[in-house]
């Protein structure tokens, strides 16, 4: 029996589209001999639909395209696709009106319906806010083949690999009671460095303790502030690799059940294991950067973007993934030099321009700071300038830049990056205006590791049309004197943000021990920073929780992002204390994936 995994990147909301999109993917894999398709988690709606599930409006639309899909699937074609059920016992019995569902459709109907098992509640996955969980094991039998279906979570309980259980159920241990050839398992799992290592390590371990082949089907794209990577995969039932999805790219992936090995097989390849995707840290980060600018933009209606370009690294690596993204053409560079901006800020944002192949405009903002300064003088009399004075280029620039994204239609990106997210070092209704915050999960030392990787012309040139077009080889794409001088918001003369920061790389040290370990501060004091440095970073962390809520929704790359993942109340007192006892830190260890 030949099987097909649709890797698919939905429109949240989107039904008749993603609906489409479920119906072209049945048609190729149809022609191609396929009995059975499999698409990702909730593949009807997309992936995470968020509170457009307390609109019954929407629900009920979500019925109608799923029978209509069901009738218009090529004959002789079973299909798995993601959807949601209404939990009738729930006005009886009470506990929450949906399930987090996937529907088997076969011979035109709604053959059967799978409920999600485990709800994920936490960092970015609200699951229980809306779903029941299931409480049956679900299996099914197509011709003479009987297959276990999971639904993401589902699959990420296996207490031997993680060392501790998160739920009382497990899935596939019930699956492997009942005698299925195979497990399926329709994912959304967003993107985190590092996550498509542990998935496959995760899944191997339980293929092999289990004896079950595994088909993991995963959703692509971008949506919102989570990156879906794809990199859906199959183990046999030696836990090896044998066919797997591309990158952050749709994919239609065939393989095949052989009923006398009793096991999972590639189509065209022999049952030998293949080498998993080896693409770098950088590759992978840069290719979520540019999918997560590519598919915001297009989900939202927008075709260009527009960017302050200060000659900095922030705003350089910005529009290079928006280039990359959007297509050169499509992106707009304004220049906006004060009396305070240095020479290099103008010639090397000009260099970046040309390299990249963006358009760009100056626009001096001198003119417009005195008239602040002018309009505000008998407010500010007798005062000594000061940081609200400095922020008024910052303010004059953001202003400039909405004016210029309403006129012509634009995206706004704003360019914080992680580092300065953390700590408050940017300014309201300044350089933090915007739409999208391209790099906000991305911290300043890996900005500089992923611009020195694009300037790398070995592995970047595979990943970037940018890099590829450059014909000397020795000729960077980011140009040197942009990662060589010292950063800057050029907000007063002689400015450099180590007046203010401790150097990146000791702040990156710190910031990932706090956000990311969850390490408190006597522990990142204990690994060798200095007690008063530590206190003061994590004072700016608590204070500038107020910014952050304010800011553009990130691009998550990391498995603790700020933004839908990072929940801190605003007005608070309370700063992160000392090491709590082993039994305690252990209990209240926070799930990262
Ligand atoms: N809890 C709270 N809830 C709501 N609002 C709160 C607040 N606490 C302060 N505020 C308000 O926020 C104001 C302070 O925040 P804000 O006005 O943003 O400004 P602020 O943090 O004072 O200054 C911005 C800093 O970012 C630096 N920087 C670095 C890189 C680039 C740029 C750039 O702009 O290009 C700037 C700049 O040098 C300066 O050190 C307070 O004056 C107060 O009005
Ligand atoms: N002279 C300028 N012209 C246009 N935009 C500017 C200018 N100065 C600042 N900006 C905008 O404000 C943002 C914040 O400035 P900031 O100095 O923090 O970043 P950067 O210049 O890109 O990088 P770096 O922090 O390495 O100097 C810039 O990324 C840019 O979008
Ligand atoms: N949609 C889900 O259930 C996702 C949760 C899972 N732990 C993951 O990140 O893959």
């Amino acid at each position: 029996m030949k099987i097909a995994i649709a890797q698919l990147n939905p429109t949240i909301g989107d039904l008749t589209g993603n609906a489409q999109r479920i119906l072209a993917a049945a048609q190729q894999a149809a022609a191609q001999g396929a009995r059975l398709l499999l698409t990702p988690e909730l593949s009807l709606c997309g992936y995470p639909p968020r509170d457009l599930l307390l609109d019954p409006s929407f629900l009920e639309a979500m019925q109608r395209v799923l029978r209509q899909l069901a009738q218009d699937l090529p004959p002789g074609l079973a299909a798995l696709v993601g959807t949601v059920e209404w939990n009738e016992r729930s006005l009886e019995e009470g506990g929450k009106p949906l399930f987090n569902s996937t529907a088997l459709l076969e011979q035109q109907q709604v053959r059967q319906i799978f409920h999600k098992r485990l709800l994920p509640t936490y960092d970015v996955f609200d699951e229980d806010r809306y779903f029941e969980p299931g409480r049956q094991i679900n299996h099914f039998h197509l011709d003479s083949l009987h297959v276990g279906v999971t639904i993401c979570e589902d699959l990420w309980n296996d207490e031997e690999f993680w060392g501790k259980r998160s739920y009382t159920t497990n899935p596939i241990a019930d699956l492997a009671q009942t005698g299925v050839a195979f497990t399926i398992n329709l994912s959304a799992s967003p993107y985190s460095v590092g996550k498509r290592k542990i998935r496959q390590a995760m899944l191997q371990h339980s293929a092999t303790r289990y004896q079950q082949p595994i088909i993991y089907v995963n959703q692509v794209g971008g949506n919102d502030d989570l990156i879906f990577d794809g990199n859906s995969f199959v183990l046999n039932r030696q836990g090896e690799l044998i066919a797997q999805g591309q990158a952050f790219s749709s994919d239609l992936v065939l393989l095949k059940y052989d009923p006398e090995q009793q096991d999972l097989r590639a189509v065209d390849a022999s049952l030998a294991a293949i080498a998993p995707h080896s693409s770098s840290e950088m590759a992978e980060i840069w290719s979520a950067l540019v999918l997560g600018v590519q598919d915001y933009a297009r989900k939202c209606g927008f075709s260009q973007v527009v960017l302050g370009l200060s000659g900095g690294i922030d705003s350089s690596l910005v529009a290079a993934i928006a280039a990359e993204a959007l297509g050169p053409e499509n992106v707009f560079g304004v220049l906006m030099p004060s009396p305070h901006s240095s020479e290099h800020s103008i010639t090397d944002a000009l260099d970046l321009a040309e390299k990249l192949g963006i358009k760009t405009h100056t626009l001096p903002i001198g003119n417009l700071m005195q008239d602040y300064d002018q309009g505000l003088a008998d407010l500010f009399a007798g005062t000594d300038p000061g940081i609200a004075e400095e922020n008024i280029q910052s303010r004059i620039r953001g202003n400039l830049l909405m004016a210029i994204a309403n006129k012509f239609g634009h995206l706004l990106l704003s360019t914080g990056n992680k580092s300065e997210m953390a700590v408050g070092y940017c300014t309201l209704y300044g350089d933090m205006n915007g739409g999208l915050a391209a790099i906000a999960d991305v911290p300043k030392t890996c900005v500089y590791a992923l611009c020195e990787w694009l300037n790398s012309p070995c592995e970047a040139h595979q990943f970037s049309s940018l890099t590829s077009k450059i014909q000397n080889p020795k000729s960077e794409l980011i140009p040197t004197h942009i990662l060589t001088k010292p950063p800057s918001a050029e907000l007063k003369p002689g400015q450099v943000d180590q007046d203010s920061l401790p150097p990146y790389d000791i702040l990156d040290d710190i910031l990932d021990r706090f956000i990311h370990e969850h390490q408190p501060p006597d522990a990142i004091v204990a690994a060798g920073h200095d007690a008063a440095v530590v206190d003061r970073v994590v004072k700016m962390v608590t204070r500038s929780e107020f910014k952050r809520r304010q800011a553009p929704p990130g691009i998550k790359i990391t498995d603790r992002a700020f933004g839908t993942g990072w929940r801190m109340p605003i007005a608070s007192r309370w700063v992160a204390a000392s090491t709590p006892t082993a039994a305690l830190a252990s209990m209240a260890e926070a799930p990262k994936h």
